[in-house]
């Protein structure tokens, strides 16, 4: 059977002032549905591009992108995107944020009573109803991110892509939400790709590990298969033999096997 979401020969020049750069090269990758894949790599070897491209923001050189038989070609809100940064909108609430996405992807479909519902039903996902009608300027940015998610979700996705979620958080926030992201995952059973440096966060929330080569022409090095039973309690885990043989894995990927070389 084909995969929910097939990253088939995926390659990508871009043209540069020397010619083209070649960032990926024969990317091959099957998803699928409900399946939590993490994406990890050196600096600048190509994950950003691999989300871009499945995001359709960027269109492969080479290969292509099939979700659910449909060749992926452009941006889709069968795609939404939670970025490092999360890009809310300064001026709308935190309701109003997602209350606008809500609007733009289901508001043909759902009457006034119905967005309101789903639009609080996402923001208590995160835990975030008790601050709906603040300004992004106004909370914090482990919130922000929260909304951001709540956003992402109530597009009712098939594939959640999030490009470094946890990334400018303080670790104890990192945490909280991580935990809640397998909360919600387990609940919701998502689709979802996630580029991260943070080796434990890519064992603690992952199916597959995916592993990449350092650029230039980056591709896949090796995947890991986390087989860790749900759900994962991060403290029961970091004393988990098994647990450790998945982390060090990844760390002898990074530092050995795929060493970055400085000049
Ligand atoms: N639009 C572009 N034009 C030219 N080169 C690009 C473009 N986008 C990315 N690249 C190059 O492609 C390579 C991969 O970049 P990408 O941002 O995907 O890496 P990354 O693994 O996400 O990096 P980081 O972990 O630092 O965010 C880099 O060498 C980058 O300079």
């Amino acid at each position: 059977m084909d995969a929910y979401l097939n990253l088939d020969h995926v390659s990508i020049d871009f043209p540069t002032a020397n010619g083209a750069f070649r960032a990926l090269d024969n990317v091959n990758l099957k998803i699928n549905k409900g399946e939590f894949v993490s994406i990890i790599g050196h600096s600048g070897c190509g994950k950003s591009t691999v989300m871009n491209i499945v995001g359709g923001l960027y269109q492969a050189t080479e290969g292509g992108v099939v979700l659910q038989g449909k060749e992926v070609n452009e941006p889709g809100p069968d795609r939404a995107i939670v970025f490092q940064n999360h890009a809310l909108f300064p001026w709308l609430t935190c309701y109003q944020n997602v209350e606008l996405a809500v609007k733009s992807v289901s508001g043909h479909r759902r009457n006034r009573k119905q967005i309101r519902e789903w639009v609080e039903h996402n923001l208590e996902l995160v835990h975030m109803m008790h601050a709906k009608d603040k300004l992004p300027s106004e909370i914090s940015g482990g919130m922000k991110q929260r909304v951001g998610i709540a956003r992402a979700l109530s597009m009712e996705p098939k594939v959640l892509l999030m490009d470094e979620p946890f990334g400018a958080l303080d670790a104890l926030t990192r945490a909280h939400l991580q935990d809640s992201l397998m909360e919600i995952q387990s609940e919701l059973n998502n689709t979802v790709i996630m580029i991260t440096h943070d080796v434990d966060e890519a064992v603690l929330l992952s199916d597959k590990i995916v592993m990449m080569t350092n650029g230039p022409a980056a591709t896949i090095g090796e995947i890991l298969e986390v087989n860790l039973p749900r759900p994962r309690k991060r403290l029961e885990l970091a004393d988990d033999q098994q647990y450790n043989h998945y982390r060090s894995e990844v760390i002898h990927f990074l530092h050995e096997r795929h060493a970055r070389k400085v000049a």
